[in-house]
This record gives structure tokens, C-alpha cells and sequence, in this order.
């Protein structure tokens, strides 16, 4: 296919982050709170609802799917009134002209009330909450303002959703605290009865830029300066294969965890479903409050802005030079050490965000999370293999509890 053609054969995705990184917490771990940084001039970091229709219009109208996905974002995307979103529900309907149009929001779950639980749960919205697992260590990072601790709040939030009867997902951060108690975390989630589980690992550095930001700049070289909170390479392993062990015993086909689903998926070569598991990147764009749209959202570094919507189509943007080159660096700047593992198909390198560490031979860029993720893809391989021949055998990879019950000997 040429390259002219080629944009037009996977949706355009852009997250929106209609209030910049307003929020009322101060997750200690939190990415995004800095950007505000990014922005000093600007007292209020709202969208206005001229720029959101702009948005809205131009975001449908350069699609060819029938089959639309909006992700509301932020900072605290529930920091915005729900009259802004059912202003942007209106917007969508106007320029909708027959497409299907779906919504989902990330949330930090403390300010949901029964009103906009009602508005989700009426207009079919996706929630995914952020929850880190018991209270001890949710609440060791996921803070108020004033330092105050937030798991009730979210649980109250939780339960909200759950009476409304509104469809949600957790979104939980494995870090240096939780990341040793694997089953006690897997357990919580199971107790609460939330079937779809995310994981995402916490890495990061501490660099002092002079606009007041202070966590990584990408291509800052080295791990010295990583920060406390981050969850070692060989904690991540194990908690992954903790949790994958009761899982394959009794929960595949019953609890969804995002990282298991995107493995088998590259097992049976197809794709992943999340970023950090596919070969390139670059399908994802954020746009900020003001119309600045960036490459990904773990990259809101000035150096990776693609332009604002404003001055740029985008289409422009999204499938421009700039962005195609993000994309593919992240297969072309494999260290040699990478292109020769035997899991490569699986892990591609994952987030070259976390790409600062030396191969055994000292060349620059391996995955400071590679020891563990290598632990688990060798850990998982051989569930992996017989779940895949199940799957490409039409039959449900859910099979393989029955075998371990049965024939435990053949793995
Ligand atoms: C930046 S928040 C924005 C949405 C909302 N405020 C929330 O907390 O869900 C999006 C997600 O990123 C997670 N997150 C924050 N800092 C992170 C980090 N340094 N590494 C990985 N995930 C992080 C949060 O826990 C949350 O699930
Ligand atoms: S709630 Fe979300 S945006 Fe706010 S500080 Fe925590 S992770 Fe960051
Ligand atoms: S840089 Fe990381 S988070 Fe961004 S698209 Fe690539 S893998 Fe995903
Ligand atoms: S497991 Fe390590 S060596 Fe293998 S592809 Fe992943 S990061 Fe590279």
C-alpha cells in the first residue's frame, strides 16, 4: 500500500485533555501534573467551546471509520463541568452524519457523583478509574492537595458507577510499594468485582528543567536519577508472573488483564490492543486545552509537539513526517540486544520511554524494565503456545485451565 493511502486505513486517535493537567490531586507519581509548566502564561487551562467544536468537526470529519472513539483526558478530565460534556455530546451528534460515535473517560474517580454517573450510564460512556490496589497502597501515592489520602473517595465512586450501572475498567499503577504484593493486589480487584484490570508500570526520572518541570526529559541518558516510586525491573517480572499464575489456573475467559490479552494477541500475531506491546508507535496524539496536539501522551515534551490544530489539519499532524518518524523509531533504535531476543515478537522493546539503560555489550537504549519483562515472557511461554494453538483452532484459550486441572505435566 502506498504511503499516501496508508493513513487512511487505521483510525485517527487523539486523547483530550480539555483541562491541561488541572486536577485536585497530587499523585506523587503523576507524569502529567508538570505540564502545566508547559503553559505558564495561561491563568486557566480550559478549553473554550469554540476550540472544542473545532475539534469535534474536524476529528470526525477526517476519519474513514464508521465507528468513532473519543478519550477524555487530563489532569482531572471530571474537573470540567458536565455541561461541557453534554455540550460536546450535541457537538458530536451535529457531525456525526450516521457514524457511531463512542465515548471514554480516565478518571481519578473522587469527584463522581450520581449525576454524572446517571450521564455516563445514559449515554453509554466507558469510565476507567484509577485505583492502585488495596487502601495501604493506594493511598501511599494518590493524594489530595493538602496531602490527604483518596481510596474512599474512589471506592465511593466505585460504588457509584456500580449502582448506575455504568461500565468501568480499573486502572492501576504498579510502583515500588505495591509492586510486592502481587495476589494481595490481584485479590482486591477480584473482591470488587472489577473484570477488566490495567496495569501500567511507574518509570521515571527526576530532571530539574528551568521552566519548573521535574520529571524526564526522553532523552536524558542514564538511570541514576530515577525516582523512588518507580517499580524495579525484577519486582515488575515477578508480579507479573504472580499474577498470571492463579489467572491461567482460574480466570482466563472470567478477569480481563489488558498485558495477558495483548501478549496472546502477539502470540497469535495479531494486534496487541496496547502501545507499549506493538512494534511502532504513533497511532495515539494528545491535543492540549489550547489546540497543541503532541505525539503521545507520555511524550508532552516541547520537542515532540506536532503543531496546534489552529495552524494544522489533523491529518496533517498525525500522518505528517514528524509523526511517522516517532513512530518507526521505535523499531529502528532497537539496540542490537533487543533484535536478537527470542521474545522480540512479543515485547517489541516496549515504551521507549523507558529505553535509558545499557545492553551487556554497553550499547545505549535497552528497556530499563527488560530483565522483567523478559522474566515473565519466558515465564509465560509455554501457556502462551498452548492458548495460542487453541485460538488459532477456533477453540477458547480458557481450554488451557481444564488441561493444567487434568494434564499439569504437559507445561
Ligand atoms: C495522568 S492520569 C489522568 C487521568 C486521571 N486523572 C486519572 O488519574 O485517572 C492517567 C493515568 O496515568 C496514571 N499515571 C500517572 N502517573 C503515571 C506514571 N508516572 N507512570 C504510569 N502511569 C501513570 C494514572 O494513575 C492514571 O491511571
Ligand atoms: S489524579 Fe490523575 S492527573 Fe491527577 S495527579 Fe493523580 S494521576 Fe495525575
Ligand atoms: S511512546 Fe510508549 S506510550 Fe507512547 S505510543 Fe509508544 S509505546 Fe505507547
Ligand atoms: S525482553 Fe528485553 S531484550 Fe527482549 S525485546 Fe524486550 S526489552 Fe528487548
Amino acid at each position: 500500500m502506498s504511503n499516501t493511502l496508508a493513513p487512511f486505513a487505521r483510525p485517527l486517535y487523539i486523547m483530550l485533555k480539555a483541562g491541561g493537567a488541572l486536577c485536585n490531586l497530587r499523585c506523587d507519581y503523576c507524569y502529567y501534573l508538570e505540564k502545566q509548566n508547559l503553559y505558564p502564561q495561561k491563568n486557566v487551562s480550559i478549553m473554550s467551546d469554540e476550540l472544542l467544536e473545532k475539534f469535534i468537526k474536524e476529528y470526525i470529519q477526517s476519519q474513514t471509520t464508521s465507528q468513532i472513539l473519543f478519550t477524555w483526558h487530563g489532569g482531572e478530565p471530571l474537573m470540567r463541568p458536565l455541561s461541557f460534556y453534554r455540550k460536546a455530546l450535541e457537538l458530536q451528534r451535529k457531525y456525526a452524519q450516521g457514524r457511531i460515535i463512542d465515548n471514554c473517560i480516565q478518571t481519578n474517580g473522587t469527584l463522581l457523583n450520581d449525576e454524572w454517573c446517571r450521564f455516563f450510564h445514559e449515554n453509554g460512556w466507558l469510565v476507567g478509574v484509577s485505583i492502585d490496589g488495596p487502601q495501604k497502597f493506594h493511598d501511599a501515592y494518590r493524594k489530595t492537595r493538602g496531602g490527604n489520602p483518596s481510596f474512599s473517595k474512589v471506592m465511593n465512586g466505585i460504588h457509584l458507577l456500580n449502582k448506575r450501572g455504568v461500565e468501568w475498567n480499573a486502572m492501576a499503577v504498579v510502583n515500588n510499594l505495591n509492586g510486592d504484593y502481587p495476589l494481595e493486589f490481584y485479590h482486591f480487584f477480584k473482591q470488587i468485582g472489577c473484570h477488566y484490570i490495567q496495569f501500567a508500570p511507574v518509570v521515571e526520572r527526576i530532571t530539574h528543567h528551568s521552566d519548573g518541570r521535574y520529571l524526564a526529559s526522553v532523552d536524558k541518558t542514564g538511570k541514576e536519577n530515577l525516582a523512588a516510586f518507580s517499580v524495579s525491573p525484577l519486582q515488575w517480572g515477578n508480579f507479573l508472573c504472580a499474577i498470571f499464575d492463579e489467572w491461567v489456573q482460574n480466570d482466563v475467559g472470567k478477569y480481563f488483564i489488558q498485558l495477558f490479552d495483548a501478549t496472546l494477541a502477539n502470540w497469535v500475531g495479531t494486534s496487541p490492543g496496547i502501545c507499549t506491546l506493538a512494534p511502532i508507535c504513533g497511532h495515539a496524539g494528545v491535543m492540549e486545552f489550547n489546540g497543541d496536539v503532541y505525539s503521545c501522551d507520555h511524550f508532552v515534551f516541547p520537542q515532540y509537539k506536532l503543531g496546534n490544530i489552529r495552524e494544522k489539519t489533523l491529518v496533517e499532524m498525525m500522518y505528517g513526517e514528524q509523526q511517522r518518524q516517532f513512530g518507526l523509531a521505535k523499531r529502528s533504535r532497537l539496540p542490537h540486544q533487543c533484535k536478537e531476543c527470542p521474545y522480540l515478537f512479543a515485547c517489541n522493546g516496549e515504551c521507549p520511554k523507558n529505553r535509558f539503560c545499557l545492553t551487556s555489550d554497553g550499547e545505549y537504549g535497552l528497556n530499563y524494565l527488560c530483565p522483567g519483562f523478559y522474566k515473565y515472557f519466558a515465564h509465560v511461554a509455554p501457556y502462551m503456545d498452548f492458548m495460542a494453538r487453541e485460538l488459532t483452532a477456533q477453540r477458547p484459550p480458557a481450554n488451557i485451565m481444564e488441561i493444567l486441572r487434568t494434564k499439569p505435566s504437559i507445561f
